[in-house]
This record gives structure tokens, sequence and C-alpha cells, in this order.
């Protein structure tokens, strides 16, 4: 197996987890850390090709994966789709609510349609899957669901339909850690801040070109994060590690969430030492998953 996950091998063995948008970024770098632990993983989205050539990376590594492919924002498909795959593989431990997605734009020119298209991705999605899932498996055995929000905090100027329903998705969790506790069911979130995934290069040149290298002046750890460490922070809410840990949000930013817009830390503000320290180090001192 050729991810190298900082935790133990079997961790997942016998287990089933779902990714949701497993077929790119951070959910094929998650799926591989899953698959790595043992875990028989489900990757859903719409792009068949995607899907399927990150099965096939799964299966060379000596994992196990299947897919299925469905638009989350389509109620009756998800729940066709939920129903298939215990009819298949029988209990779902984990879920892994990661599909979404946005576009920039200011919120005086984003249409009903774009909010819509939005929302319905990030918000009623994933609340689509987590009530199958739920209802269909978790509510009868168990099981634990992470929600991939963002650094919406205080807003998210330029992504504010995201923003908006970001918030909301944590808000959700923090219903559905209360409402489903008492059915064994742990429901927690992981806020990336700016991840160099394959998803950051979907926003054009002007994006790549000027906003990455304004956006990356304001982390404090310098530098922007990779699909790898927000899988091993999925990893850990899905296992028994996280057992007594519900309803939380963990931010895995290097610190931006906390940089204050007014006087925080800036690019120029640190010493050149500083700053090649912080270039030089990652806690796991690995680069585990190529970029796709
Ligand atoms: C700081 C970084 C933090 C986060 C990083 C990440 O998440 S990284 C990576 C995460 N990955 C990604 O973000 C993946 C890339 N993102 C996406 O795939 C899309 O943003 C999506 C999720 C909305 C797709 O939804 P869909 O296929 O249903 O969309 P559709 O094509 O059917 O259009 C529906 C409506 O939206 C409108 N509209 C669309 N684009 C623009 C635009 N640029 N401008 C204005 N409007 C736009 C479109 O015109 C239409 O409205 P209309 O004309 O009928 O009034
Ligand atoms: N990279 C970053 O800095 C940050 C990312 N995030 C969030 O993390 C998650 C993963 O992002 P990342 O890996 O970077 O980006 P990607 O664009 O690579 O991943 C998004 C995935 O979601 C799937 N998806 C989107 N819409 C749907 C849908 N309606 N139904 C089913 N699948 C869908 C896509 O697959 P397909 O097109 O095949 O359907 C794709 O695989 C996203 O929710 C993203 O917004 C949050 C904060 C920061």
């Amino acid at each position: 197996m050729s991810y190298r996950s900082a935790f133990r091998a079997d961790l997942f063995a016998g287990q089933t987890h779902i990714v949701t948008g497993g077929g790119s970024g951070i959910g094929r770098c998650c799926a591989h850390e899953l698959a790595a632990l043992g875990a028989n993983v489900i990757l859903i989205g719409r792009n068949i090709e995607r899907l399927e050539s990150t099965q096939a990376e799964i299966i060379a590594d000596g994992g196990k994966a299947s897919y299925y492919s469905v638009d989350i924002r389509q109620e009756a498909d998800v729940r066709d789709t939920v129903a298939k795959i215990v009819a298949d593989h029988g209990q779902i431990h984990g879920l892994v609510n990661n599909a979404g997605g946005q576009f920039p734009a200011p919120l005086l020119k984003i249409s009903k349609n774009g909010w819509d298209a939005v929302v319905s991705s990030n918000l009623t999605g994933g609340f689509l899957m987590a009530r199958e899932v739920m209802n269909q498996s978790m509510r009868e055995k168990g099981g634990s669901i992470v929600n991939i929000i963002a650094d919406m905090w205080r807003g998210m100027p330029s992504m504010g339909h995201s923003g908006a329903a970001r918030a909301g998705m944590l808000s959700f969790t923090e219903t559905a850690a209360v409402e489903w506790a008492s059915y064994g069911v742990r429901v927690n979130a992981v806020a990336p801040g700016f991840i160099a995934s394959s998803g950051m290069d979907s926003y054009g040149d002007e994006f790549a070109n000027h906003v990455i290298p304004q956006m990356r002046g304001t982390i404090p750890s310098s530098r922007m994060g990779d699909e790898d460490e927000i899988s091993s922070v999925i990893t850990f809410l899905l296992s028994p590690a996280a057992s007594y840990t519900t309803g939380a949000c963990i931010c895995v930013d290097g610190g931006s969430s906390l940089n204050t817009k007014l006087f925080g830390l800036k690019e120029h503000d640190r010493m050149p030492e500083q700053k090649a320290f912080h270039r030089a180090v990652k806690p796991m001192a690995v680069q585990r998953m190529m970029k796709k």
C-alpha cells in the first residue's frame, strides 16, 4: 500500500466508508488514506472518469474501492444510491461529506441560480447524504460523519454563497450531533483553510496569479496546506480515537482563521529566518500524495 498514513494500518479493517467528491483533490486523498487503513471505500461524484481513475489507483495499491455516480443535490438519486450501497456492501461505518465547491464572485454578481447551485452543493447535498446514510444504516448500527466546510468565520468575501452554506453546514453538524448521539452516531466538521488541492486550480489564471499569492501572505504558517493534512484530521474524527468527540469543528488552516485582517500578521512582518523555518516545517514531513 503506497499511502503512508500516520495511523495504524488496520484501523478501519472490515469497515465501509463513503467519501463524496472522492474522485479528486481532498476527497481522493482521503479515500486513499482510508483504503490504506483497511476500509472498503465508496467513492461518490458526478464525473465517472475521475471516480474510475481513483478506484483503479486504490485497487492497484491493494485497497478496496467502488464508485457510484450521483449528484448529491438530487434527493431521489441520493436515496436510491445509498440503498444500492447498503445492498452491495452492508453497514456504512463512516461518511465523509466532502463534495462541494463554489465560484468566486462578489455578492452583487451572484444570480439566484448561482446562489442556489452553491448552497445546494455545499449544504443541501451534505444534509441529504447524511440523512439517507443515517436512515438506511447508521440509526441501527451507529457510525461517524465528517462534514467538510471552509474558513467562513467573519464572512467569506468573494465566496459569500459558499460562506453562508458552510455556516449552515456547521449548524447542521451541531444539531445532528445532538439529535443522533443516542444512536451511536458522531457528527463533526473539518474547516480547511487554503489547501493546495486540484480544486484550487479550477478558478482560472486571475485567481492563481493574484488571489492565491495574496492569500498566502495572510497565513501565519506561511504556506498553503496539503491535501493529506486535511485527510489525517478526517481520519482521526472517523476513528475510535475520537469516540467522545461530537459536534466539534476542527480548523485545519495553519492559523489563518485567527489572523485578524486589521492588524494581523502579514508576509512583510516576518523575519527572513522565520519565513524559511515555516516553509521548511511540515508536521508529518512527507508529501504523501501527488496533487491531481
Ligand atoms: C478561498 C478558497 C476556499 C475554498 C476553496 C475550495 O473550495 S477549492 C475547490 C472546490 N471546487 C470547486 O469549487 C469546483 C468548481 N466549482 C464548480 O463546479 C461550481 O462553482 C458549482 C459548484 C457551482 C457548479 O454548479 P453547477 O454545475 O450547478 O453550475 P452551473 O454551471 O449549472 O451554473 C449554475 C449557476 O451558477 C452560475 N455560475 C457558475 N459559475 C459562475 C461564475 N464563475 N460566475 C458567476 N456565476 C456563475 C451560472 O451562471 C448559473 O446561474 P445562471 O446563469 O443560470 O443565473
Ligand atoms: N482546497 C481548499 O482550499 C478548500 C476546499 N474546501 C472544500 O473541500 C472540498 C473538497 O475540495 P477540493 O478537493 O479542494 O476540490 P475538488 O473540486 O477537487 O473537489 C470537489 C469534489 O466534489 C465533487 N462534487 C461537487 N459537486 C458535486 C455534486 N453536486 N454531486 C457530487 N459530487 C460533487 C466533485 O466531483 P464531480 O465534479 O465529479 O461531481 C469533486 O470531486 C470541497 O467541498 C471544497 O469546497 C473548503 C475549504 C478550502
